[in-house]
């Protein structure tokens, strides 16, 4: 396997009782590669972010971190990989504890970690949040105090914060208004070209994707139908499917 390759799994499989919901999956993330999954609604999306992230079991198929096996993995050694890894669910009201303000909540991982000096770490937070446009004064608001939207920024940012080489995001804009969505955009393009981030979005509006992601995956009822560059999937789709989801976005933007 390249040194280049961060996340891989092949062959993947999953079933819930008899429903296989993801049928042989084959998927590679290079560094600093931004990749989209998208499909509709229960074509196993999720189900695929969490297996690749460990979440969830798989009952077929390997996956690798870093090129490294992570079903031969020693727990220890599979705590330091993934420590490398950030996951933001899609559920952001029940992913915040709800005695944290914002502030605390982006810093705890920075606390944990003992990360550089407590001004420095205040820093960080302060500059993040700023970057993705949540205003100092619901800097001390806790997490019920918050729209959904403010919510979904704020574990953006606690996973952002603690420079993670690889993000996992579920759904991360369906909450976001198209300018707050434009923030991120441009955030997560800075983060990759500063610090190498590499991440893979899964979600189900294409035309998103494609503002997301610089490669895109096409699930259907837990099958890959479709890959590719994202500016030829939505310019030239070959499969009727990925069609489908491009005319489904258009009208959705209409
Ligand atoms: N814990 C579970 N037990 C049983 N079935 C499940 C479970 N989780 C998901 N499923 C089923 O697996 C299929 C894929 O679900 P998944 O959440 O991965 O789809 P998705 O593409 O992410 O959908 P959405 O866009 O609606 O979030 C669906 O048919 C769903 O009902």
């Amino acid at each position: 396997m390249s040194d280049g390759t961060v996340v891989s799994a092949r062959g993947l499989r999953v079933r819930y009782g008899p429903q296989l919901v993801l049928d042989g999956v084959d998927l590679r993330l290079e560094r600093g590669e931004s990749l989209a999954v998208v499909g509709e609604s229960g074509s196993g999306k999720s189900t695929l972010l969490r297996a690749l992230a460990r979440l969830q079991r798989a009952d077929e198929g390997e996956i690798h971190w870093f090129g490294e096996p992570v079903a031969a993995a020693r727990p220890s050694r599979l705590r330091r990989l993934r420590a490398r890894l950030q996951m933001v669910f899609q559920d952001s009201s029940s992913t915040l504890d709800p005695r944290f303000t914002v502030r605390q909540a982006v810093r705890e991982g920075l606390d944990v970690h003992g990360e550089g000096l407590p001004s420095e770490r205040a820093r960080r937070v302060a500059d993040l949040l700023a970057r993705l446009g949540i205003a100092d004064e619901l800097h001390d608001r806790l997490p019920h105090e918050l729209s959904g939207g403010q919510r979904q920024r704020v574990n953006i940012a606690r996973a952002l914060v603690l420079r993670p080489e690889v993000v996992f995001f579920d759904e991360p804009v369906s909450s976001l208004d198209v300018i707050v969505q434009r923030d991120l955009i441009e955030l997560l393009d800075e983060t990759r070209t500063e610090q190498g981030l590499t991440s893979i979005v899964v979600l189900h509006d294409l035309a998103v994707a494609a503002q997301l992601a610089s490669r895109i995956v096409v699930l259907r009822s837990g099958v890959v139908v479709e890959e590719g560059p994202a500016h030829e999937l939505l310019t030239a789709p070959r499969h009727p499917y990925t069609r489908e989801l491009l005319l489904a976005a258009r009208a959705a933007a209409r």
